[in-house]
């Protein structure tokens, strides 16, 4: 059998570091870095990268990849002790080679189950012990499953809480061309102005200048269209109620060591989350987020492309 057809492939990535390819029949792809648990890679079946990650990406612990699919867990952003965004995204996670079933179609798809339990050392940092397992599921249509169960595994009574995002990089032709759907008359955090509480618009999103929001109890489909690649993105997610819009500009752009000065353009953060409503954990319970994610077609109406059909369709 040819390595092309391999289904489930580990190998080394950038700078040594080991990589699961998974392969779809249809020819879809994903590849995810043990580094971080973290998805860089998304393809469809016509082999266009449907994620972003910078040529600057820092391929080097403790560095977390510049693009992708970093995992922030346990604390969004600065939202508490720790560093920025958790520890999940620069820790090495192991392949769960007997993972606990998953009663969810993603058993069928091709797909990797990672592990991520505490270090004595990272014990240190964040006084828990928890199992973190993650799924990546590549379905024949594409859509890529990320399925997050993380476990309390304190054995002296304790319970936990964290906050979470997938912070998600997708690749968009020119951010000047793209619509967000789904977000609109929602309640958000501006990160840009202290956190303050707004009501979005009644519009779609748009983009002319940085963008740092946390969308509060959203609904579970959004939709990102681009125009120009007549691409929509479409997350459907579970257990994770709200969704981070992050681009960082140009300025923003020029401050990071990992980051092309152009790349804003190309790039779109929409982030499944659960920050506003901290998830607690007592020892022996279990949380589970899921971020599915597809790429269609955009349809057009009039010249408009028409973001109902997408986020009304099944
Ligand atoms: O540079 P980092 O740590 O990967 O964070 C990138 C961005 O991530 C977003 O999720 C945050 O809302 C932004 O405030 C932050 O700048």
């Amino acid at each position: 059998m040819s390595s092309e057809r391999v289904p489930v492939e580990l190998c080394k990535g950038v700078n040594g570091l080991e990589k699961v390819i998974l392969r779809d029949v249809r020819g879809s792809s994903a590849e995810v870095y043990l580094y971080g648990g973290h998805v860089t890679s998304w393809k469809n079946d016509h082999g266009e990268e449907l994620l972003f990650v910078s040529s600057k990406a820092i391929f080097k612990p403790p560095k977390a990849i510049r693009g992708g699919i970093p995992i922030c867990f346990p604390q969004f952003s600065n939202l508490g002790s720790l560093e920025q965004h958790g520890f999940a995204r620069n820790k090495f996670w192991s392949i769960d080679t007997d993972p606990p079933p998953l009663s969810t179609s993603s058993s069928s798809k091709v797909h990797i189950d990672l592990i991520l339990r505490p270090s004595d050392e990272d014990m240190k940092i964040w006084l828990n012990s928890y199992e973190f397992r993650l799924r990546i599921a590549l379905g024949p249509g594409g859509d890529l499953t990320l399925t997050s169960r993380v476990r309390n595994t304190n054995t002296d009574g304790r319970p936990f809480r964290f906050t979470f995002a997938y912070h998600t990089y997708f690749s968009v032709s020119d951010i000047s061309e793209v619509r967000v759907e789904g977000l609109e008359t929602h309640d958000y955090l501006d990160n840009l102005q202290n956190r303050e509480r707004f009501t979005e618009q009644g519009d779609a999103i748009t983009f002319e200048s940085e963008v740092d929001k946390i969308y509060l109890s959203t609904p579970t489909k959004i939709a990102i269209l681009d125009h120009e690649k007549k691409r929509t993105f479409v997350i459907r997610k579970d257990g994770l109620p709200d969704a981070v819009v992050w681009n960082p500009w140009d300025k923003k752009a020029k401050a990071m060591a990992d980051f092309v000065d152009d790349d804003y353009k190309h790039m779109l953060c929409v982030e499944a989350a659960a920050i506003e409503k901290p998830i607690t954990l007592k020892p022996g319970e279990e949380w589970r987020g899921i971020q599915e994610l597809s790429a269609v077609p955009s349809s057009y109406c009039s010249g408009q492309l028409d973001p109902q059909r997408v986020l009304q369709g099944s």
